[in-house]
């Protein structure tokens, strides 16, 4: 495929802050005039969004891991091919929270599938487009959770609600993944306030754009 725009994903545990920070990064660029989709995963569009929400009803808790997997890469295939792709020809910067990467620490390290063999589903849904830049956020699942715990307005949804053991094996996925990609990803304090976060991610992505 041929593209022009730059593709970054941002990734973490549940609640390190991604969404918020990813609002603020979006306002900035905006501001400079930059041509910015911001989008999300599993979701991001119409087909996505409904496989979202089956993936993480809470009263789907008979849901085999394998189909919870395949479930994420249908929805990652339609949303690229919907709307990243699209963009990224358009010559548009795609800030996308969560990718191919979530599939790995969740799915792969999380439920304990394989992080290569969910690679290898992956691999037919991506068909070779990966991020230009990952922003990963660093949190512990303790903390993370706790974050969310405190947001009245957010619902607590099947995967927030699964053990403690998960979210740290999903942790250890991503520290994998660190090493794995130490180009692609960058890891960032997702524990110092918001402000000092977001100006983390604003220089790190800026100097990527600048580079481009
Ligand atoms: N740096 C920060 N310090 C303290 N609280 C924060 C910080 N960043 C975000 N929060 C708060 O933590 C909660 C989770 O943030 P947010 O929804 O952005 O996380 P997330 O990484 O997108 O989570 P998830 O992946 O579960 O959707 C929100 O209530 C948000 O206001
Ligand atoms: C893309 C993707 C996501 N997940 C998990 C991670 C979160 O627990 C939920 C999505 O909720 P969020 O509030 O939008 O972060 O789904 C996953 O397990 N595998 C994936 O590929």
């Amino acid at each position: 495929m041929l593209k022009n725009g730059v593709f970054i994903t941002f990734e973490g545990p549940d609640g390190a802050g991604k969404t918020t920070v990813l609002g603020e990064i979006v306002k900035r660029l905006e501001e400079k005039g930059v041509s910015v989709v911001a989008t999300r995963e599993p979701g991001g569009i119409r087909i996505a969004e409904k496989i979202r929400n089956v993936i993480l009803d809470n009263e789907h808790q008979e849901m085999d891991s394998r189909t919870e997997a395949l479930l994420y890469a249908a929805a990652r295939r339609q949303h690229l091919a919907e709307k990243v792709l699209p963009a990224l020809q358009e010559g548009k910067i795609v800030l996308c929270d969560r990718f191919v990467d979530s599939s790995l620490a969740y799915q792969g390290m999380g439920r304990g599938l394989g992080m290569d063999e969910v690679m290898s589903i992956n691999a037919f849904a991506i068909d070779g487009t990966m991020p230009d830049l990952t922003i990963y956020f660093d949190i512990t699942p303790e903390e993370g959770l706790q974050r969310i715990g405190k947001n009245e307005a957010r619902e607590q949804n099947r995967l927030d609600n699964e053990s403690m053991r998960f979210h740290k094996n999903v942790y250890e996925g991503y520290q994998k993944l660190l090493k794995q990609y130490p180009k692609r990803i960058i890891s960032v304090d997702a524990t110092k306030p918001l402000l000092e976060v977001t100006e983390n991610v604003w220089k790190i992505i800026s100097a990527q754009l600048n580079q481009e």
